[in-house]
Parts: C-alpha cells; structure tokens; sequence
C-alpha cells in the first residue's frame, strides 16, 4: 500500500493506493471519524454498482455504518443540476443529517457530482473519494467538486476537500479498454506539468499501462497521484499555480461542450488539447521536440491527437470563451515551456488558436 498526503493544514487528508482496500473499507472510514450514529450515503453509478457496491455496502454494514446507495446513470450527461436535485431529495429522504458522510463509489463524474452534494447539503457534510477509475487519480484529489451547464463544462462547482481518497487499483481490472486510454491521458499531463523523467517512462511503457500491468498502474498512479498533491497543496483554489493542472483543458473542455458532453470522453478532449497546446507553444518559440514527444506519448497510449473533422471550429472558439479560463478579455492558456514544464500565459492571439485548430483538424483530413 502506498499513501501520500494532500497538505492543507487542518483540512489535510490521504490517499491510500492499494490492492483489495474496498473489502477494508469500514476500517478506514472507523479511523478518520465517519459517523456510524448518522446515515450515510453512497453515490455510484448503474455499471460501477453491478461490480462493486454490494461488496462495499455489506463491508460497511459489517463495521455498523447504516448505508443509503444512490445510483444514478452512468457517462458524463449525469454531471448536472437536474442530478443534484434528485439527489438531495434522496439525502433528504434516506435521513441524511449535517454529521453524515458521502460516499463516491466511481470515475470523476460521480466523484464531481457526489463532491458537489456534499459541498451543498445543508452548506457542506463529510465526503469520502472511493476512486474506480485511472482518470480518477486525477479527479478524486484536490477537492474540485462541479456539474456542468450545457454551455460550459464544471461552471457550476465549489472546492470541498475529502476526508480521505481509497484507491483500490483492482478495480480497475474491470475498465473498458476506452476508458482505460482516457484515464492515461491525465497520468501522461501530470508528467508533462511536472516530471519529464515520467514522461519518458510513461512512453517506454505505454503498453504495460494499456495492459493494466499492477506494478506499472501502481507506479503510473501514484507519480499521478503524487504530482496532483503537492500541487494543490500549495494552492489549494488555484489563485496561481495550481493552474498548470488545466493543461490542454482550455480546448478540452471547450471540445467536449460542442460535442454535448456524450461523444469525447474527458480524457480524450484533454489529449487533443495537450497537442494543441503544445503546437501553440511552438508559435512562443518551444522546441519543436516537446510537441513530437507529446503526440508521440499520447498516440502510443490509443488517444486522439487531431482534432476530427466534422467539429466546427467557430463553435469551440466560442465555447472557449465561456469557459472560466477566460477572463478579463483574454483566454488563459497553459503552455509546455519544456518536456516537464509549463507556463500560463494570457496573451495569446486568438487567431494563433484558431490557426492552431485549423491545423489540428487538417491532420485529421490526412489521416
Ligand atoms: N475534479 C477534478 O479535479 C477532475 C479532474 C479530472 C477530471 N474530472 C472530471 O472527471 C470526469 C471524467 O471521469 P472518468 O473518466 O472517471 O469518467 P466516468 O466517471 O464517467 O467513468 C468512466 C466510465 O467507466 C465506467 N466505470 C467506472 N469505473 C469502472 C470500473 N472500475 N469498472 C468498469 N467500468 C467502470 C463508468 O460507469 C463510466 O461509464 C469528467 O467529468 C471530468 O470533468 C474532474
Ligand atoms: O484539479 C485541477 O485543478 C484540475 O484542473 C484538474 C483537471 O484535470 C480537471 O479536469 C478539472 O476539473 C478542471 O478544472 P476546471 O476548474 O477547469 O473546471
Ligand atoms: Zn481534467
């Protein structure tokens, strides 16, 4: 079991990475204060529920919790206030009280949307990250909780920090191939931020990682996981640099809102714009070399790197302004300095990102 610590002060927590921590679950809720006197409920969606909420609910029963389950449906449409809504009637109905816990049993849609309950009813309760996803090394640490309005993605959030991220890596045993990809995307950007040593590894491994080999998982997530955390303990409501961790999200986000938040899985949208960024940043005078290696990573590991011909490009530059990357007049973008290192810029021509995406969707016509 490996463990990390998200340093916050008083609001401190960790995550513990391991094989087989569900079937433990009810110890580790025991150890950091979940209430047994309050009901608590558990978030999860219809697949994930058919794998592992059973197991878990007869886990925390067995250690005197009283357990409501909640499931909702899964893929990215149920990150919304209509979602929220139905949710808070179940809290409301199954007891839940102000000492009572969320439990998020899922990838980042359930963790952004049982987050963001716990973060609202009744002005904030306990929460609890059980992540099932590789992308959820990701979204289970740093507190962002949000649901998304049809016109821009999470625009409708708030940082409510876990008591505590339970990563049990063998659940991820039963991904979709897809989703597994996707997941990757945001292990190679949180090398590409921060650690070119991991970018490099996460290249020469690319197939272990695409087989969900244990050691390279446990290894991959944990660098991921470990990035994540030191970052967001030095700016834990991104007033500065915590920022570097939207790398290629201000065109992912704006790629999966046109396309209706059910076409681009999140990491997918995420891999074209780490690409994207990287070519904008060659217009800054970045060596050619971290956009080779960028698109050569992420290609190694099955993700998009161009950006498919039939999206507008009208359409994403205006859904990049409704994003909250967008301030003050300007797009905010993050952009790779060096294989490792980003900077944030705010001075970026907008036809240089118009330029950028034309170029990005040629690719795919001579594909
Ligand atoms: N809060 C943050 O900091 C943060 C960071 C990154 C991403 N996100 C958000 O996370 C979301 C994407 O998360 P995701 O990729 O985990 O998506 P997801 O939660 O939709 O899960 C992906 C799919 O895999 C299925 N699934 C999940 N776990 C499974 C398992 N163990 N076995 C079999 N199937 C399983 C789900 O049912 C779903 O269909 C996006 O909404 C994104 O905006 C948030
Ligand atoms: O934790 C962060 O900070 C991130 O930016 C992580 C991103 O991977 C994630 O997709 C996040 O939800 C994006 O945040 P947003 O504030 O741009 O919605
Ligand atoms: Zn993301």
């Amino acid at each position: 079991m490996r463990e990390l610590t998200v340093d916050l002060g008083e609001r401190s927590y960790p995550i513990y990475i391991g094989e087989g921590l569900l079937s433990e679950a009810s110890s580790y809720f025991q150890r950091h204060g979940i209430s047994k006197r309050s009901p608590l409920m558990i978030i999860t969606n219809d697949e994930i529920a058919a794998h592992y909420l059973a197991p878990l609910q007869t886990e925390l029963e067995a250690g005197g919790y009283r357990v409501h389950s909640a499931i909702i449906p899964a893929g990215e449409n149920s990150k919304s206030l209509d979602m929220l809504g139905e949710l808070v009637g179940e809290a409301l109905e199954a007891g839940l009280d102000r000492k009572s816990a969320i439990v998020a049993l899922g990838g980042g849609v359930v963790g952004d949307l049982a987050g963001f309950v716990a973060a609202s009813y009744m002005r904030g309760i306990k929460f609890v990250q059980l992540p099932t996803t590789i992308l959820a090394h990701d979204s289970s640490v740093g507190g962002k909780v949000a649901v998304n309005h049809p016109l821009a993605k999470n625009i409708i959030g708030a940082f409510h920090q876990p008591e505590f991220v339970l990563y049990d890596l063998y659940t991820l045993q039963t991904l979709p191939l897809r989703e597994v990809k996707a997941g990757l995307s945001e292990v190679v950007k949180h090398g590409l931020i921060w650690d070119a040593e991991f970018v490099d590894w996460c290249e020469k491994h690319a197939n272990d990682l695409l087989a969900l080999s244990p050691d390279a998982l446990g290894y991959a997530l944990h660098k991921g996981c470990g990035v994540k955390a030191v970052v967001v303990s030095q700016d834990e409501t991104e007033q500065g640099l915590r920022a570097i961790l939207n790398l290629g999200h201000t065109i992912g986000h704006a790629l999966e809102a046109v396309a209706g938040y059910n076409e681009l899985l999140h990491g997918e949208a995420i891999s074209i714009g780490m690409v994207g960024s990287a070519r904008l940043a060659m217009k800054f005078g970045a060596p050619s070399q971290v956009y080779e290696q960028t698109k050569r990573t992420l290609a190694k590991l099955g993700l998009p790197v161009v950006l498919p011909e039939k999206y507008d490009v009208d359409k994403v530059m205006s859904a990049m302004m409704h994003d909250k990357k967008f301030a003050e007049g300007t797009m905010v973008f993050v952009l790779p300095t060096a294989i490792g290192k980003v900077e944030i810029r705010r001075d970026i021509p907008v036809d240089w990102v118009r330029e950028v995406l034309e170029q990005l969707k040629l690719e795919d016509e001579q594909q």
